[in-house]
């Protein structure tokens, strides 16, 4: 894993825009696999900022979110589809046929999860995947215990995380309990890994990231064996990490 300690969220913003961009610019066809939550907010508003100065293309990108919640419609302002609708595609010219994320509503789950992973695949595997995580190591939606080789599943979701991003929602009881999320081995599959955190909250999933062993008690250790992931993370997110470690 190679680190990229950056000083603030900005920065850190910034230094995975630029890095995306960059490869949105030189392929003909790239998957790009999307995360929500707090994280990537920053990044989605420099490919914005780009979008609007340099209208650059994304017409051979096809993208894919890691996750949505069980329940909820694509309407509904805590889906994952409004999110990235909002944050993202409605400005950058990305029509909804190049963008995938799986569906909360459908009621055949199993289904909807097979269909998601074979989507994947056929379009021949993410290039590159954006990650945040969790302060207790999830990625994706995938919680600690689960296993290295899932794909596409639904997933109960911990208490924990459920309260992390009641933020988001009126009230903890409005946060639903399940989520379809990309699988441990579906997010491994992707040629290319990049995971962001910043500040206090994330500095345990730090340490425990970058110290830590690689165990599915805590589901992104397994990136130390992933073959091309970058870590962008700020000095207060990395605050504590013993930086004598293989990957510093
Ligand atoms: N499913 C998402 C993850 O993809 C995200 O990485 C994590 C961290 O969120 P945040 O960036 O808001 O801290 O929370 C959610 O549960």
């Amino acid at each position: 894993m190679k680190i990229i300690e950056v000083k603030d969220y900005e920065e850190m913003s910034k230094k995975a825009a630029e890095y995306m961009l960059k490869k949105i610019k030189s392929s003909s066809q790239l998957n790009i696999g999307l995360a929500t939550g707090g994280t990537p907010k920053g990044v989605y508003q420099e490919l914005i900022k780009d979008y609007s100065q340099n209208k650059t293309s994304y017409t051979h990108i096809k993208t894919f979110n890691l996750d949505e919640y069980i329940g909820l419609k694509k309407d509904d302002p805590n889906s994952y589809f409004h999110y990235m609708n909002e944050n993202l595609f409605k400005h950058i010219g990305i029509s909804v046929e190049q963008t995938h994320i799986p569906s909360g509503t459908n009621e055949n789950t199993v289904a909807e999860c097979e269909a998601y992973e074979n989507m994947i695949k056929n379009a021949g595997g993410i290039d590159l995947q954006l990650l945040g995580i969790g302060a207790n190591g999830h990625i994706g939606f995938n919680e600690p215990g689960t296993s290295f080789q899932s794909k596409t599943h639904v997933v109960d979701l911990a208490d924990s995380t459920r309260e992390a991003n009641a933020r988001f929602f009126d009230r903890l009881e409005d946060v639903p309990k399940q989520a379809i999320t990309m699988g441990i081995h579906t997010i491994f599959q992707s040629k290319e890994i990049i995971l962001l955190a910043s500040g206090k909250a994330k500095q345990q999933a730090m340490v425990e990231l970058l110290n830590g062993e690689v165990t599915e008690l805590f589901p992104a250790s397994i990136l130390n064996n992933h073959p091309n992931t970058i870590v962008i993370a700020d000095e207060e997110a990395l605050r504590g990490v013993k930086k004598t470690t293989n990957a510093m």
